[in-house]
């Protein structure tokens, strides 16, 4: 199993190109099996999660040709099947959003139940539920969701009972091609919501109010072809962004955009940061020594979860005690005892990590539970005193790409080993 070996105490300086964002991705790459014709997809991420996508959809019978290493042309018009199955949806919980695309386009989709993982149970009931009121008939059996529907969805007004990224994709998908017009309600306002709704708009869906949380989708009959780009990833933006801030560096994070980040760059800024930018760049210039900040993750625009981790090393190294409050997943504290092996000084209260900064971590050998678990524990490595090995790193390459080689070009000692 692969491994990253980070030798501390480096200070990242330079700039580096942010990817297209793994959580726009995904669900455009899903959203391809709506269309009739050919997909453009540019500013992809190489990702593992992206090749799990692509593997699912030739399941289905959608190939794809490979335009550059990160575009891809995708070739919609003929379904082969319409099962996904528990050993590529297990690995990847985005798989789910097959189902409301082959539903909404093909009448039928067999999706293996995601399953709880590493950071929450996850459940997807709303889903099911908004689906059911569009007239599908769902069932749920030997842990499969079992979903069709006779003629076309019919649009419906949908109050989502909890703000859900993948929920709201998954209806709003489905309601492209629903006779009729469904309304979304509590719909997430996630940054990815919006680059989803503006690639299915360019294949001529008609949804309106993305980034809000009322969503009106007018149903059309058929989408046809396109070429869209991936919007930059935020949270791999804040990642670097946190890297430079506690490795005392002075990091410009280019080809992402500032305005999809205000809670994390303000959280940043009373840790000490100085943050300039431009349209596509954001550079942060750090302080001496990180201050504590307070954090409460909640849906956008408040501050996300996915950047909850990074900020317990940031609070884990910051002079003074800092808390980080976990609102959306029950189980993301997962870091917390890695962070504490190299020396953090982390009380976990219910949702609630209690972190008195000390001046130094000291490298160990970690372990990677969950993606931006990851993420904080190679943080926690660039600035630790020795060697830090951070083990099972298939989680950090769901959402990274070529994480270890960006951070070299910062300047950081980081190498992954067999
Ligand atoms: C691929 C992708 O985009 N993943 C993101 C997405 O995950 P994902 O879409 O899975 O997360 P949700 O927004 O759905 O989850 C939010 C909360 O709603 C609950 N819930 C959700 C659906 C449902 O049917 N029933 C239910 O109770 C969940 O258990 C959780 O407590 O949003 C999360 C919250 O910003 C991010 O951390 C993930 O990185
Ligand atoms: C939790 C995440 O991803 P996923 O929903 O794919 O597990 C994430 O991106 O931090």
């Amino acid at each position: 199993m692969q491994k990253l070996v980070i030798t501390g105490g480096n200070k990242l300086h330079g700039d580096v190109v942010i990817s297209g964002a793994k959580n726009a991705a995904l669900p455009i790459l899903m959203a391809s099996l709506l269309a009739t014709d050919d997909v453009e997809i540019s500013n992809v991420p190489a990702l593992q999660d992206v090749r799990t996508s692509l593997k699912l959809l030739a399941d289905l019978g959608v190939n794809s040709t490979v335009l550059g290493p990160n575009s891809y042309l995708i070739h919609p018009q003929q379904l082969t099947s319409h099962i996904a199955s528990y050993d590529l949806v297990k690995t990847m919980r985005a798989s789910i959003l097959v189902l409301g695309p082959l539903l909404a386009r093909h009448g039928k989709a067999q999706v293996s139940l995601p399953g709880g993982c590493a950071i929450g149970a996850r459940p997807v009931n709303l889903h099911i539920e908004g689906l059911r009121q569009m007239g599908a008939e769902i069932t749920v059996d030997n842990g499969y969701i079992n979903a069709h529907v006779e003629g076309r969805l019919q649009g419906a007004n949908l109050l989502m009972d909890t703000v859900s990224v993948t929920g709201t994709e998954n209806l709003m998908m489905a309601a492209t091609l629903a006779e009729g017009v469904t309304v979304i309600e509590n719909a997430a306002c996630e940054p990815e919501v919006v680059d989803l709704a503006n690639f299915l708009n360019t294949l001529g869906a008609d949804i309106r109010g993305a980034g809000t949380d009322t969503l009106e989708i007018h149903g059309v009959a058929q989408l046809h072809g396109g070429a869209y780009a991936v919007q930059p990833d935020r949270i791999e933006t804040g990642t670097f962004l946190v890297a430079a801030l506690v490795t005392g560096g002075d990091v410009t994070c280019k080809n992402t955009d500032p305005a999809m980040l205000d809670a994390v760059l303000k959280k940043l800024t009373e840790a000490g940061a100085t943050i300039t930018k431009g349209d596509d760049w954001i550079r942060l210039q750090a302080p001496e020594r990180a201050k504590p900040v307070n954090i409460i993750t909640a849906p956008h625009p408040a501050f996300p979860t996915d950047m909850q981790a990074q900020f317990c090393t940031l609070n884990a190294l910051a002079e003074g005690t800092g808390w980080v409050r976990e609102t959306i997943f029950e189980n993301r504290f997962m870091h917390v005892p890695e962070l504490q092996r190299m020396g953090a000084k982390i009380e976990l209260e219910g949702n609630t990590a209690i972190c008195h900064g000390v001046e130094q971590l000291n490298g160990a050998q970690v372990m990677c539970t969950d993606l931006r678990a990851s993420a904080s524990l190679v943080i926690a490595g660039l600035v630790a005193k020795g060697q830090t090995t951070v083990e099972r790193i298939y989680h950090i390459d769901r959402g990274y790409e070529s994480i270890e080689k960006k951070l070299t070009a910062l300047g950081a000692t980081i190498e992954r080993q067999n």
